[in-house]
């Protein structure tokens, strides 16, 4: 079955937009957990524009589920972090500092050698690592060089190209999954999956432990309600 980890970026946006404490992201990740979220995601960026670092530390001291943090490890501060918060996983993700949103995987060949120094440090410390990547088998090889629990693929092709050909859309996830499992590298998947693509991504994707989804679940929550979008979200998945 595959697991939902709701990422919590967006809450923090709105919280952030009059500088108070509404909406309480604490606890809307406490009720995300009672609603039936199975791992609570945070992406605490350099500039902090949603996720704060103070909000790691809180989450991290209140959550039951499963703790994700998302970020670059070029940045020593988001390793400190990481490293102090003991979060079940850390997903590496390429951004640089100043990116609207992550809009691309790790290039795992080029890079190799700094995420194994990277992956090797988590892991060390007891944290599951994930990469984020494309669906290219040829970075999955890679991947599985750097010795990562897992690879997130980065589904915003598959979410673009859903409504005109999800046949089409989801061919390359198919192949990497696929290739996953061959390289036997944990499965993860994310970024604009919504109530749309997801049931259809979720039944073709074989091995897939876990969807991290926060921008689209955030907006139909605007019109279903927390607890309702987080229920229709968790009876999509298999
Ligand atoms: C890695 C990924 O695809 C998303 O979790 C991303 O972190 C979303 O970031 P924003 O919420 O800042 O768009
Ligand atoms: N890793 C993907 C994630 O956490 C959320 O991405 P999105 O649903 O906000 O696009």
């Amino acid at each position: 079955m595959t697991q939902l980890s709701v990422n919590v970026n967006k809450i923090a946006t709105l919280r952030n937009a009059r500088g108070g404490n509404t909406p309480n992201l604490i606890q809307m990740a406490l009720d995300a957990e009672k609603y039936g979220a199975q791992g609570i995601t945070v992406h605490p960026r350099p500039d902090e524009r949603h996720i704060r670092y103070s909000d790691v530390y809180e989450l991290k001291e209140v959550l039951t589920t499963e703790f994700n943090i998302e970020g670059n490890p070029k940045e020593e501060k988001f390793i400190a972090l990481v490293l102090k918060t003991q979060p079940h996983q850390v997903t590496l993700v390429p951004d640089a500092t100043n990116q609207i949103t992550s809009n691309h995987g790790w290039n795992t060949i080029e890079h190799k050698d700094f995420l194994i120094k990277m992956i090797d440090k988590f892991k060390e410390a007891g944290i599951r690592t994930s990469i984020f990547v494309d669906p290219d088998p040829k970075i999955i090889e890679g991947a599985k060089e750097t010795g990562t629990d897992r690879i997130e693929l980065y589904t915003e092709s598959y979410a673009q190209n859903f409504a005109t050909n999800k046949a089409m859309a989801i061919e390359p996830f198919v192949a990497a999954a696929k290739k996953a499992n061959e390289l036997e590298i944990g499965l993860n998947a994310g970024h604009d999956l919504s109530l749309e693509n997801l049931r259809y991504f979720s039944q073709n994707i074989p091995g897939l432990l876990e969807v991290s989804i926060g921008h689209a679940l955030v907006a139909d929550a605007l019109y279903f309600g927390w607890e309702n979008t987080i229920r229709m979200y968790r009876n999509e998945l298999t």
